[in-house]
């Protein structure tokens, strides 16, 4: 049952209460509750997944930050950003971050696990030894317009009867052949047939967490019709969480604090086995400061009693840093952009997608991605903060139109950029002891000199990418004029113009300044080049 009110719960003590209602809260809530003999309480801060139209449709998952679905964070000052704060968003709702995410379906390498393995010195982490838990989670599913999928992944790396749904793109996007055609054309950017089979590197067709056109998130699969109306499951919405509390001073931690109201008042649940925290990265920490659980020195900072010092609590924070580049394009209107920039368009295809499930909003925004590595001699004092020689240091995510607050007019390619063996940490930590205040939340974005030098190296590949032959009349630039904007005779190769002749305006004012600068920036596009 999903509850609102706390008032409304049947009892308050139960075996087994789960702290957030994400990926993992809502896993564990299933499949502790597979056993009809233990009660389960699970505790979400966000309202309902039902009926909340953005979350279901794919192609709007950009469109949930900073709306009531968002715990809408902002991060500290980021140093590797030049100062700047930007927008850290997580879910806040039932199914966490997985009701609101890209809904990408990658599983990671087989070294990403086999390290895990190592680090813990348990086996049952290997790549071989979870094979198992992938199988009970995915259930793979045609994709939304049921197109041939031959040769867009390969079924023997996919289960058909776990709980998540994840598919193909169920939509034609207008840069398929060309992404795919780069693949023959470029040896950088190999074909993949399947990325989640282990082995990452190179290109291929993106999974994602899609069922029939609309989001599989874990709210819609574990907590999904099957499961919901167990008589040992009970859900409670709207309510925060502010501490968990040992009731006797033998360090057992079995009661949960919270609130429902910002005004309070604070209640509390308790648990007969155990209480388990799946609030997140930052939800996690957050709850574990605020009841104590962290350094000693910095709780006593902030008037906070320590029930358990345990420094790296909040510590070692790492994330994906993650940059969009866009390009005009010749689209002539085959670009997704239309959807963004014209609302008539969008009434349509929503009204499409709420009768069929079918049109360009069954998918999210990118078709497919590309991990690669970078080469050994320029990883950071030799050593490699991948998983392993096969497991990448960057990702490349390809969009038929402009990621980021589109343009109102125009055809756009995006390619997303990541980095994704970051070697910076950042931290979560309290700002103050009201557990109501937001956490100070430091991702290290890019503060490493490896990060920055990963993330230039994959905007540089993304710019290779492009410059394939099947890009060449894609790409927009102007149809007159003797040189392209990066000073290369038109249709010739090896040879740039770099003078005031290609200025395409005279300056408004004397010349030789702007000659500098020209040829400034053309040196550095050339050694870019030629790095
Ligand atoms: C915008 C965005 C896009 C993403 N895109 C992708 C993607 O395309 N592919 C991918 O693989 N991953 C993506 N991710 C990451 C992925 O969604 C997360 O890694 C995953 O959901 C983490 O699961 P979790 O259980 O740790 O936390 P979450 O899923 O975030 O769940 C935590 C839950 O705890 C609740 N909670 C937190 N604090 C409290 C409290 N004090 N009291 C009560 N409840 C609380 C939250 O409201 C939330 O429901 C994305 C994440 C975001 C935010």
């Amino acid at each position: 049952t999903v509850y609102e009110r706390f008032e409304d719960l049947p009892f308050t003590k139960f075996d087994f209460v789960i702290i957030g209602a994400g990926a993992a809260g809502n896993v564990l809530a299933n499949r502790l509750t597979e056993n009809s003999r233990f009660t389960v309480l699970l505790l979400e801060a966000g309202g309902s997944n039902r009926n909340a139209l953005p979350t279901m449709i794919p192609f709007f998952c950009t469109r949930l930050s900073n709306t009531q679905y968002d715990w809408n964070y902002t991060t500290t000052a980021q140093i590797g950003l030049n100062g700047r704060s930007i927008g850290f968003p997580r879910g806040h709702v039932l199914g966490g971050s997985t009701s609101i995410n890209g809904m990408f379906y990658t599983r990671g390498s087989s070294e990403d696990y086999d390290r895990y393995a190592e680090v813990t010195g348990d086996s049952g982490w290997s790549w071989r030894s979870i094979q198992k838990y992938i199988r009970r989670n995915e259930m793979l599913v045609p994709p939304a317009d049921r197109h041939d999928t031959t040769g867009q992944y390969d079924p023997s790396f996919h289960s058909v009867d776990g709980i998540n749904a994840v598919s193909l793109p169920g939509y034609p996007q207008a840069i398929n052949g060309r992404v795919i055609q780069t693949t023959r054309d470029l040896e950088e950017f190999p074909l993949n047939l399947d990325m989640n089979s282990g082995y990452l590197l190179g290109l291929g067709w993106l999974q994602a967490t899609i069922k029939g056109g609309s989001r599989s998130s874990s709210a819609t699969s574990y907590l999904g019709p099957d499961f919901i109306n167990r008589p040992n499951l009970h859900v409670l919405l709207n309510t925060r969480v502010t501490r968990v509390l040992s009731s006797t001073r033998d360090r057992t931690f079995r009661t949960v604090e919270f609130m429902q109201r910002a005004q309070g008042p604070k209640a509390v649940v308790s648990a007969r086995k155990e209480i388990m925290l799946s609030a997140g990265t930052v939800g996690t920490p957050h709850i574990l400061l605020n009841s104590g659980i962290g350094d000693r020195e910095q709780l006593k900072l902030l008037g906070i009693n320590t029930s358990h010092h345990l420094p790296d609590v909040g510590k070692n924070m790492s994330d994906h840093p993650r940059l969009v580049n866009n390009w005009f394009v010749k689209g002539d209107g085959g670009t997704f952009d239309v959807i963004n920039q014209n609302s008539t368009m969008t009434d349509h295809l929503l009204h499409q997608w709420m009768k069929t499930q079918k049109g360009p909003l069954v998918d999210t925004f990118v078709s497919h991605l590309y991990f690669a590595r970078l080469p050994g001699d320029r990883l950071p004092n030799g050593s490699d903060p991948a998983a392993g020689p096969k497991s990448p240091h960057y990702e490349l995510g390809f969009s038929n139109g402009f990621v980021g607050g589109t343009p109102p007019s125009g055809d756009y390619i995006g390619i997303t950029t990541r980095v994704v063996s970051p070697t910076s940490r950042g931290s979560v930590r309290l700002k103050s002891n009201d557990p109501l205040d937001p956490p100070l939340i430091d991702p290290g974005f890019l503060a490493t000199d490896f990060d920055i030098f990963a993330m230039r190296q994959a905007v540089k590949s993304a710019r290779r990418f492009l410059n394939g032959p099947a890009w060449k009349d894609y790409r927009r630039d102007a149809a007159h004029g003797v040189v392209d904007p990066d000073f290369r005779v038109k249709g010739l190769d090896g040879i740039r113009i770099v003078d005031a002749s290609v200025l395409p305006y005279v300056s408004s004012a004397h010349t030789q300044a702007p000659v500098y600068i020209f040829a400034e920036r053309a040196a550095d596009l050339i050694k870019t080049d030629w790095q």
